[in-house]
């Protein structure tokens, strides 16, 4: 087999699906114990969500239920009444009054049922609603290295897909277990009544079922464990043959047959492996059956033994086969409620687990304030990305004032945006430590230290906003100060925003029709207007102008030396005529710090830096 195009064929499940192997592996038992913690979840979201509909949902479910039992318990006193001894006649007229009861308990079911699932269906929603904003303020705190850690992206979007969806769906399973087990309860007890002997046998024809429906749910499962890695594949292999960013390329390199050769691969195995679970789901359930049909006949040959016996009489006897028929279906439509909840908790699981590893990685708030810092100190810093032997940044020293500008220089690679983000604390070492006016970053409140950084970045957020709201996207609450259009003129916006149809009110997105893009160099003109608009007293600018050109670089150079006054700048970029002027410039190789120094002190020391001034130097020298 070739090698696969799209990631790897095997790959190693992400770590918080250990658990769920742990419940794939278990007994009946142990996995029907677990449900009250998925039911209780559910609920509690339910609750939260509102409380008047669940409890009116409880309530109509519970009643619905109510009304089916004393409809079986009439139709038991019909038959009793119609096969008593005597005229037919007589006998038909005496079980009118209870034909009454009949029709008007399940007229009653039949209305309460619509209402009971009308309030099911207005309380559906609300608690999508609350799922999905509960992880969406859970998922938009959590430290930003969370998202360079495949696991938790991938636990993200199956919470997203599966997730959420299960909890819609489980509570319309609880709701219809509540009402089925109040009428299984009347109709055990109904024929309970009617012989102690009947009310067990009605249990063994659907014990087996029962045991074959949680089987083959397990066997799904188990099945989407093995299989997420696959399902990911393929919905990446889906997205590169249909997403506008891959489009060009794709045709242009003619590379389609392969993707979707690549596609069908990975689609093949996912449904040979559906087809594989759907056959041992089959048989499982076969054998069930099979159980539950012996178990039925069983029920019968008991009955037969108590008329034989004289135990029961003959009137009592049609009333103990419906009370039996009734109770078998009350079970196994409660079995089927709890089947689909069974499945569904497994997927509810995700969402709180998403929850859980989200908050143990938000940093609480905390009552100390970060400050504008007058000194930023690196100690030895390092920082490893998750998953990755090799640090990212080994034992960085430095000591940066305000208002310098700092440039980071060095190859591809070298850690020049990873040291940025650990200045910044937007990443928190992983040893050493970084201290704003001698304070270690980790001691101050998040939100506070990022009130102090605007970031302009090479890929910047793309806002699908109009112009306007892009650049004050910077700052949204800011009241006072810098205008949008000034900091638009300073960063050179102004003449893309002229060209714009709708000027600053034009939508900068394709994903709606009414809006348009921009081309990469000016959206960086809109990021740096963004970061000039934001005013804080740190400036991050991460290859700022790589896509722009000369005029424009110029342009967004000039201005940031002239707003730069008292605010410190973090600049990197690879035209190192730009970081001529710097205070200080940073040289990094492969993680390390290398040289330190002003542009005349580093050329004068003729290593790195001055080595790769010099090549870009000569490319503008004329050969002679
Ligand atoms: N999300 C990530 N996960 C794992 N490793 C990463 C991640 N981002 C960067 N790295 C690695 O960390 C190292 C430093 O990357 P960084 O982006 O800081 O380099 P850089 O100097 O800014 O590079 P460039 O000049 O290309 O922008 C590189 O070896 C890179 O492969």
């Amino acid at each position: 087999m070739s090698a696969p195009l799209v990631g790897v064929d095997e790959v190693e499940l992400p770590k918080w699906t250990e658990i769920d192997q742990q419940v794939a592996n278990a007994g009946l038992w142990h996995t029907l114990r677990a449900l009250p913690s998925g039911v209780s979840i559910v609920l509690r979201l339910a609750w939260q969500a509102s409380k008047r509909l669940t409890l009116l949902s409880a309530i109509l479910s519970v009643a619905a239920g109510c009304a089916t039992a004393f409809g079986l318990i009439a139709t038991a006193d019909v038959l009793t009444t119609l096969l008593a001894q005597g005229p037919t006649p007589t006998q038909v007229v005496a079980s009118l009054p209870s034909v009454a009861l009949v029709v008007a308990s399940f007229s009653l079911r039949a209305l309460l049922d619509s209402a009971s699932t009308a309030a099911l269906a207005l309380l559906r929603p609300h608690v999508e609603q609350t799922a999905q904003e509960t992880v969406h303020a859970a998922v938009s705190q959590v430290e930003l290295i969370a998202f360079e850690d495949s696991d938790y992206a991938d636990l993200l979007r199956q919470c997203m897909t599966a997730g959420v969806r299960s909890i819609e769906s489980s509570i319309k399973a609880i709701s219809g277990i509540g009402g089925s087990l109040v009428y299984l309860i009347a109709s055990v007890v109904s024929a309970g009544v009617l012989h102690p002997l009947l009310a067990p046998v009605v249990l063994i024809a659907v014990i087996p079922n029962m045991w074959a429906y949680a089987r083959a749910a397990k066997l799904a499962y188990v099945s989407y464990l093995a299989m997420l890695s696959r399902s990911r594949r393929l919905s990446i292999a889906s997205e590169l043959l249909t997403a506008r960013e891959t489009a060009a390329e794709m045709r242009a390199a003619t590379a389609r047959l392969a993707l979707l050769e690549e596609y069908r691969r990975i689609s093949t195995m996912l449904t040979d492996e559906a087809v594989r679970v759907e056959l041992k789901q089959t048989r499982v359930r076969l054998i069930g059956r099979i159980i539950a049909g012996v178990g039925t006949g069983a029920g019968y040959a008991v009955l037969g033994v108590l008329l034989h016996a004289g135990w029961l009489a003959l009137p009592l006897a049609g009333a103990a086969v419906v009370a039996m028929r009734v109770a078998t279906s009350a079970l196994m439509t409660t079995m089927m409620g709890v089947k689909t909840l069974y499945e569904d908790t497994l997927y509810v699981k995700l969402y709180t687990r998403l929850l859980e590893i989200s908050r143990a990685r938000t940093r609480s708030p905390v009552a100390a304030q970060a400050p504008a810092p007058a000194v930023i100190t690196l100690e030895e810093a390092s920082f490893s990305y998750p998953g990755q032997d090799a640090p990212a940044l080994r034992d960085v020293s430095l000591t940066i004032t305000k208002g310098q500008v700092v440039a980071l220089v060095g190859e591809n690679g070298s850690g020049k945006s990873t040291l940025a983000k650990l200045i910044t604390g937007l990443y928190q070492p992983t040893g050493g430590r970084v201290c704003w006016d001698g304070v270690d970053l980790a001691e101050f409140d998040e939100e506070s230290v990022y009130q102090q950084i605007a970031l302009v970045l090479q890929d910047p957020a793309r806002w699908p906003m109009t112009a306007h709201d892009n650049i004050r996207m910077g700052r949204i609450d800011r009241r006072d100060g810098m205008s949008v259009a000034e900091a638009a003129r300073e960063s050179g916006a102004e003449d893309v925003i002229a060209e714009l149809p709708n000027g600053y009110q034009t939508l900068l997105s394709r994903l709606f029709s009414s809006g348009r893009d921009l081309s990469g160099g000016q959206w960086q003109r809109i990021s740096v207007a963004r970061g000039i608009y934001r005013d804080a007293p740190i400036l991050v600018v991460d290859e700022p102008t790589a896509a722009m050109d000369a005029k424009a670089e110029h342009a967004v150079f000039e201005s940031l030396r002239r707003l730069g006054g008292g605010r410190t700048t973090i600049l990197i970029t690879h035209r190192l005529a730009n970081v001529q002027h710097a205070d200080q410039i940073v040289v990094l190789d492969q993680g390390k710090l290398v040289e330190q120094g002003t542009h005349h002190e580093l050329m004068a020391l003729g290593g790195t830096y001055a080595g790769l001034f010099t090549l870009q130097a000569s490319a503008y020298t004329p050969r002679t």
